[in-house]
């Protein structure tokens, strides 16, 4: 059995803690605030399958560097990340897996940054998870985990056994996991569709489920998700053969009230994922040299609706 710590216990930290708890391990979920007296209370109530079921987590403001994890997950938004790695702190000087499941492309690196000695791995993430008045709902596809290192560095087969004994973590608490020697086509595969969906749904007011029937929504989604597959070609990433067709396919497979998570916070007035998701389309555009109209055109209609895009 091992050790995990997971900083940030909203939607996606609770799910995992609550999986991880459920098949034996030493979990400890790091939250914050009001979420920490929630769960201090009442644990993770947890709804998927049609059904809700309550799992005791333990749960602290900050990691006893005395019991070091095994495995770190960070579950927090990529925003948010500073102050989470900041709670890793006491833990800079040891060796551990350190699994990041933020959308976009660049958590890797701000957590290899910051932890050094940690074996990073990123991580996309399939499923739909939203913390909902206090109730963590997986919704939509099941849970299933791609993960590995960003392979700019040779690994050494010490990272490579602690990657497996996380994977196999997460595959004992049913959540399928993948292991690859490179992360990135993986990350970049994602941030296609989340990018892309997460900007032109509510430039539209639709669900996701919705957009594919609309003909401007589904012909800008297209578009825009060829302007990412286009940087990702520059930048030296090898996306998956087909892949805007699998994802296009895959959305038609959405149930119709689905939102992505960007969408939920842009509509609700919140801090969110835009500048490392859809704002990040133009960036590395500029990054790659290429222009990015459609995205560009997405993102005035998302500013004639008034949302905050910070
Ligand atoms: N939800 C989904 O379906 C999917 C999400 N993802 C990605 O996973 C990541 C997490 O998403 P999600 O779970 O939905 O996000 P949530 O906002 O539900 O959860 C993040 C949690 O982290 C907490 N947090 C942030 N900073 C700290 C801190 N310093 N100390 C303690 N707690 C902290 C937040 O607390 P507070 O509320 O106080 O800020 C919040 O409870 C995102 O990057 C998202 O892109 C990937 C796949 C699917
Ligand atoms: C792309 C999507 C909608 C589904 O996995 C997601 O990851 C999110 O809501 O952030």
């Amino acid at each position: 059995m091992s050790r995990l710590a997971i900083v940030g216990a909203g939607a996606i930290g609770s799910f995992l803690g609550a999986r991880l708890h459920e098949a034996g391990h030493e979990v400890l979920l790091i939250a914050r605030g009001t979420r920490l007296e929630a769960l201090g209370g009442a644990g993770v109530l947890l709804s998927e399958g049609g059904t809700e079921r309550q799992v005791r987590v333990p749960v602290s403001a900050a990691c006893d560097p005395a019991v070091p994890p095994d495995h770190v997950i960070l579950a927090t938004k990529t925003f948010q990340l500073e102050s989470a790695l900041a709670l890793l702190e006491p833990l800079r000087e040891n060796r551990f897996t350190l699994l990041t499941v933020q959308n976009g492309v660049e958590a890797p690196g701000i957590a290899q940054a910051a932890l050094p000695r940690a074996v990073v791995l990123g991580a996309r993430m399939h499923g739909f998870f939203e913390l909902d008045g206090g109730i963590v709902r997986h919704t939509g596809v099941p849970a299933t985990l791609l993960a590995g290192p960003v392979a700019d560095r040779p690994t050494d087969p010490a990272a490579e056994q602690a990657a497996a004994s996380l994977a196999a973590d997460l595959e004992g608490a049913g959540v399928p996991t993948t292991l690859v020697d490179d992360v990135r086509p993986a990350l970049w595969d994602k941030f296609l569709m989340a990018a892309t969906i997460g900007g032109v749904a509510p430039a539209f007011g639709l669900k996701v489920g919705q957009m594919l029937g609309h003909p401007q929504a589904s012909a800008m989604l297209r578009v825009a998700m060829e302007e990412v597959a286009g940087i990702a070609a520059v930048l030296g990433i090898a996306l998956p053969p087909g892949c805007i067709a699998e994802k296009l396919d895959f959305i038609g497979r959405f149930p119709p009230d689905v939102t992505s998570s960007l969408q939920r916070d842009l509509e609700a007035a919140r801090p969110s994922e835009y500048a490392q998701l859809t704002g990040a389309i133009p960036r590395f555009g500029q990054r790659a040299g290429l222009p990015t109209p459609a995205t560009d055109a997405i993102i005035a209609m998302l500013h004639a609706r008034g949302l905050m895009l910070s």
